[in-house]
């Protein structure tokens, strides 16, 4: 009976990892089995920890508590959190969180410890800005690394200690805090109409302090070409990355590893460049159309298409960048660098 009640926690995980994202699920459930059940509970844990980040009702103090111990009660069997507001959309995963940790404890100790290692430092810096507010250009990049930047730095170490990858993709983190830091980037870019409506903005308020008073009034019609402005040095400050990114991708060699690696990219410097001077992104959550997605998908497979996808996507926007838009000289400047490396 342990054997079957072992297999149907795993069963379980792959559940919930379904029910967070449908289409990243597949990707991840393509992986080869050295890494798939470690990045399955890897990316569960990690969504636990968020869940409690973006929980509202619960009251700050507790909050901090959960997110600086959450390391901790990834060891402890039968842990559950039955406390979540009603509207927390993966509530249902801290409810049955002792499935998680039932089949963390079964992986191999190196891999626990990466996990472990990334779930303590990403508490701690969640913990830290439920209080503090992402103004500077530097806290902007260090909320980035907490959330983001510390998971890429997590699945290269599992590379490694798979021997999937080779070591020094293990240890040169750089290049592995882009890959998280330009997935962020975009999403926070994108998701600004949406944010501010829930009372939310990671926008540093270093960037958008320049063309709005408010967050309200970064979004609004009345202040329509400023907030464009604000959304291109946004985007300007997010493809910064891509030569990181480009240069971390190509020295993955594991098939499945490259796709689970290069999918999110592809699909985020389509969704950049579909934003830059883009006034729907003021009023709603853009989106790659579906079809688009299903190409990139397809395409994502090995570094020479990948390459040629962002070329394309380059190209594309070089035509949205003309001459009197302030953020010419920067983006021109991404974009001959990218194209020197491709
Ligand atoms: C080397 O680094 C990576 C290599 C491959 C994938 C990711 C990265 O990609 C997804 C991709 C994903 O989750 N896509 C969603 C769409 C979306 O959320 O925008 C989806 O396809 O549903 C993603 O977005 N994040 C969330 C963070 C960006 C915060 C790290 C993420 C969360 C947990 C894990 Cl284990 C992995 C990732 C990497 O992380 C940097």
């Amino acid at each position: 009976t342990v054997k079957l009640q072992v297999s149907g926690d795993m069963k379980r995980c792959y559940d919930f990892l379904e029910m967070t994202s449908r289409s990243f699920a597949a990707v991840i459930q393509e992986l080869n089995p050295k890494l798939r059940d470690g990045i399955c509970l890897f990316y569960l844990i990690l969504r636990g920890l968020d869940t409690i980040e973006d929980d509202m009702t619960i009251p700050g103090a507790k909050k901090r508590h959960l997110l600086e111990k959450f390391h901790e009660v990834i060891y402890q069997k039968g842990w559950t959190f039955k406390e979540s507001g009603p509207d927390e959309k993966d509530a249902l995963l801290l409810v049955e969180f002792d499935v998680v940790v039932n089949e963390f404890l079964r992986l191999p100790t190196e891999y626990q410890d990466v996990i472990a290692d990334i779930t303590r430092r990403m508490g701690a810096g969640m913990a830290k800005y439920t209080h503090t507010r992402v103004e500077s250009l530097e806290s902007y990049n260090e909320y980035c690394h907490y959330v983001a930047g510390l998971v890429g730095h997590g699945l290269s170490r599992l590379f490694a200690v798979s021997t999937l990858e080779d070591a020094s993709v293990g240890e040169n983190l750089e290049l592995a805090n882009s890959m998280g830091l330009f997935l962020q980037k975009t999403n926070i870019t994108r998701d600004i109409n949406e944010d501010v409506l829930d009372g939310r903005c990671f926008w540093p308020k270093a960037i958008w302090g320049k063309y709005a008073t408010t967050e309200e009034e970064l979004i609004s019609k009345a202040n329509r070409e400023k907030g464009i402005e604000a959304l291109n040095e946004m985007c300007t400050n997010a493809l910064q990355h891509i030569p990181d990114v480009l240069a971390y991708l190509s020295q993955i060699k594991e098939p499945s590893v490259f796709r689970f690696c290069a999918i999110p990219q592809t699909m985020a410097i389509a969704t950049i460049v579909l934003c830059y001077d883009n006034a729907r992104v003021l009023d709603d959550n853009v989106k790659i159309r579906k079809g688009e997605a299903i190409k990139l998908i397809s395409q994502s497979d090995n570094i020479d298409s990948v390459k040629r996808l962002f070329y394309g996507y380059l190209n594309t926007l070089e035509k949205k960048n003309h001459p009197d838009n302030p953020m010419y000289a920067q983006v021109s400047k991404i974009i001959d660098k990218t194209k020197k490396d491709i």
